[in-house]
């Protein structure tokens, strides 16, 4: 992994301006060598980050059409419950531009949540194979072009959290966890080995109660203790953080 880059701007709206600056590159630049944008998103306060892309001139000059959307992780609710990732994601994002339906990945309802990783990593897999999806050559996984990662207070990302087995898995794209410490406890989530096997990693991270987590993750001891599961995000690829000043208020 090279050097993260660490943007740390003033409020919560200048990170939404230069998160969609950011990632309308990247579109431009994937679309222009694959032919498409992959795209994984967290759920959280990361939907609400998206919106300047919603405006001009994000909203007409990206070729939305090229998109494909994947979760990084899911609480095993039906799509339309008030707990969902893809309901918050559609309501607050997905909904209000035109990715065509058959480019959004959802997970499936209706299945345990052993069952629902399962056929989360399936289909990946058979993306992989059909060529809609790269594959990393130096793990094997699946090579996302963009994943968007939120952070808990607690430093966990995705449903990976400390002190839970789901952080140490190695083989598994996707894996699953019935009681996870925050509500609700039943979720898929990508693992660490495909997480951090894409290209892109932006750690979209604001407000005041990440202060602490940010201060392990990013400042002068962050090498020691136990880490937090945002400490083992390091893509083959490029990190790219965005805080705002509540976010690193714990920094020197
Ligand atoms: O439960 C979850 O929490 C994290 C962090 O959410 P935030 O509201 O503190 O931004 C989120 O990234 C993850 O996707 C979600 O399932």
């Amino acid at each position: 992994m090279s050097q993260p880059v660490i943007h740390k701007l003033e409020t919560e709206s200048h990170v939404a301006d230069a998160l969609a600056t950011y990632i309308a590159d990247l579109s431009a630049k994937f679309i222009a060598a694959n032919g498409s944008f992959s795209v994984v998103l967290s759920g959280g306060t990361l939907i609400d980050t998206l919106r300047k892309l919603l405006e001009p001139p994000y909203i007409k000059s990206i070729d939305w059409s090229k998109w494909l959307i994947f979760f990084l992780d899911e609480r095993v609710v039906p799509l339309d419950h008030p707990d969902s990732n893809y309901k918050l994601a559609y309501d607050g994002f997905l909904s209000k531009v035109p990715i065509p339906k058959s480019n959004i990945y959802p997970i499936k309802e209706n299945l345990s949540p052993e069952e629902a990783a399962d056929e989360y990593e399936q289909r990946l897999k058979q993306l992989v194979s059909n060529g809609t999806l790269k594959k990393s050559p130096t793990t094997g996984f699946a090579k996302l072009d963009l994943m968007l990662v939120g952070m808990g207070p607690d430093g966990h990302i995705a449903s990976l959290f400390c002190w839970h087995f789901q952080r140490f898995e190695k083989k598994k794209w996707v894996t699953f966890i019935t009681d996870s410490p925050k509500p609700p406890p039943p979720r898929i989530t990508f693992t660490f080995p495909l997480i951090n096997s894409a290209d892109q990693i932006a750690m979209v991270v604001t407000g005041e109660d990440a202060a602490d987590a940010v201060k392990v993750a990013l400042g002068e001891h962050a090498s020691f203790g136990y880490p937090l599961p945002v400490q083992k995000v390091k893509p083959e690829g490029k990190l790219t953080w965005f805080l705002d000043s509540e976010a690193t208020s714990g920094l020197k």
